[in-house]
This record gives structure tokens, sequence and C-alpha cells, in this order.
């Protein structure tokens, strides 16, 4: 029988009407999943994804309101970061902060964020010793999954946290977080990412992508085949429970 996060499993595709639907649909999923989470073991870990596309989802958690989800047991974590002061506008951890975690009730110590501001090797080897201890102290064992939920974006040439196409880093095998420089096209360059070991060490992986610029990379990518995973970092990520896609009409090629 093939392991549950078999690269020869396909991800689950929902096709959605348009971007805000994309977010209802994510609210729902990652309320579901924070829910069963804490009913399960006690805790939730959410891996949040950066760029402009999670405001939206962020949205729909806060107007859920405070109590409806379990905030107070919940750890929030990141997928990737930009090398910036958390003040910066590129910042993942702003954005979040700006369109999440100022709204809801989860406690500070709880937000581990990426250290953008630092030199970039040393903040990729603080989030990796950051992300250790937390799995120390949930008790979660070195084979075992660590994250609840890992959302992640994409972008139009596939990449997928800061795991673009060709990097060296697509071939790590041990560290969790490493600092990667982006394509020239990219500002700011300067990364820091989970890695594909890290991201593999998700329950639920949900990844979110609209537009028409998403569409050629989304098809190479579904169709899942050697050339999209050598190619397209986004193609290699499985969830151990379930991999889903949340796509709208234009990314999934329908309109
Ligand atoms: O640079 C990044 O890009 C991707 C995609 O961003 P989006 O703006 O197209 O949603 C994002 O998932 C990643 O976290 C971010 O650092």
């Amino acid at each position: 029988m093939s392991a549950p996060h078999d690269q020869r499993i396909r991800p689950e595709l929902v096709v959605l009407a348009d971007a805000d639907a994309v977010a209802d649909e994510a609210a729902t999923r990652v309320a579901a999943a924070m829910r069963e989470a804490v009913a399960a073991r006690g805790q939730c870990v959410l891996a949040l994804s950066g760029g402009s596309t999670p405001r939206r989802l962020h949205a729909r958690l806060v107007a859920m309101g405070a109590e409806a989800l379990p905030w107070a047991q919940t750890y929030i974590v990141f997928g990737d970061e930009r090398c910036v002061p958390p003040d910066d506008s590129a910042s993942n951890f702003g954005m979040a902060r700006e369109t999440l975690l100022a709204h809801v009730p989860v406690p500070d110590a709880q937000v581990l964020r990426m250290e953008g501001e630092r030199p970039p090797a040393d903040g990729a080897e603080r989030y990796e010793a950051t992300l250790r201890a937390l799995a120390t102290r949930l008790g979660v064992a070195e084979e075992d999954a660590l994250f609840d939920v890992v959302l992640l974006g994409m972008g139009a040439d596939g990449h997928t946290a800061s795991l673009f196409p060709g990097d060296a880093a697509l071939d790590e095998t041990t560290r969790w977080v490493l600092d990667v420089c982006a394509p020239a096209t990219y500002a700011p360059r300067d990364r820091l990412t989970l890695t594909l070991p890290a991201l593999s060490r998700a329950r639920t992986v949900l990844v979110l992508a609209g537009g028409a610029e998403k569409r050629d990379a989304v098809a190479h990518a579904l169709r899942g085949d050697a050339d999209a995973r050598e190619t397209l970092p986004v193609a290699r990520v499985r969830g151990r429970a379930r991999t889903t896609w949340l796509l709208d009409r234009v990314a999934a090629g329908h309109a």
C-alpha cells in the first residue's frame, strides 16, 4: 500500500468561482482542521503562507469571531519569509499580523515567526531550532507530522513557499529551514523557506491559487508527471492525510 504522502497520490482539486469563493472554502477547511486537531491532540499547528492570496482567507477567519476557533490552543508558524524586518511592507509576517494575528486571540508566545531581519543563514538556523523545539514541546516524534495545516500559495513559475524552480534547496533532505535567493525577477530576493522535508510533515496541505498568470503552472503541476515534479516545486508537496488545491475558475483553465 502507498504511504499517505506518496508523490503518486494526486492532490484533490476543487475549482471555485472566484477569489472570494476560494477564500470562503479555504476558511471552512482551515476551521475544520483546527477544530479536529485540537479535539484529537489538544493543539493545532497552523503554517501560514505569504504573498497576497492569503489576505482574503485571513479576513474570513477574523470574521468568524474570536470564539469560533481554538486560537488559544493554536501555534502559528510560517512557510516562508522575505529577509526584511517585520514592519517592512514585504514581510509575510507583517501581512499576517495586519490581516489576521492582530485580530484573533492567539497568544503572542505561540506565534513563531521567521526572523527576516537577521542575516539569512542565521535566520534559517534559528527558525529550524524553533521548529525542532516546538516538536519537542508538543511531544511530536521525528517521524510524525508536526503541522496540522500547511497553507501554500504558488507563483506563476510554480514556486511555493520560497522554493523556486531549479534551486538547490529542492534537493535538501535533512534541514527543515534554509535561506535561499529568489530569481532576479523577485524582490526581495533573500528569503527563508521551509524545505520539502519540513513540508512533508504536514497532515493537511492546502494550496490556494487564482488568476490567469497561474493557469499554465497549475495545468502543468496537476499533470503530476515526472517533468512537473522536476520543474515545479509546488507539484512536489503532499500532506500526509490530504492535499487539496483550491483554485478559481481562471487558474483552473475553466474560464
Ligand atoms: O513570494 C511569495 O509568493 C507566493 C505566491 O504569492 P501570491 O502573492 O501569488 O499569493 C507565496 O505563497 C509565498 O509565501 C510568497 O513569499
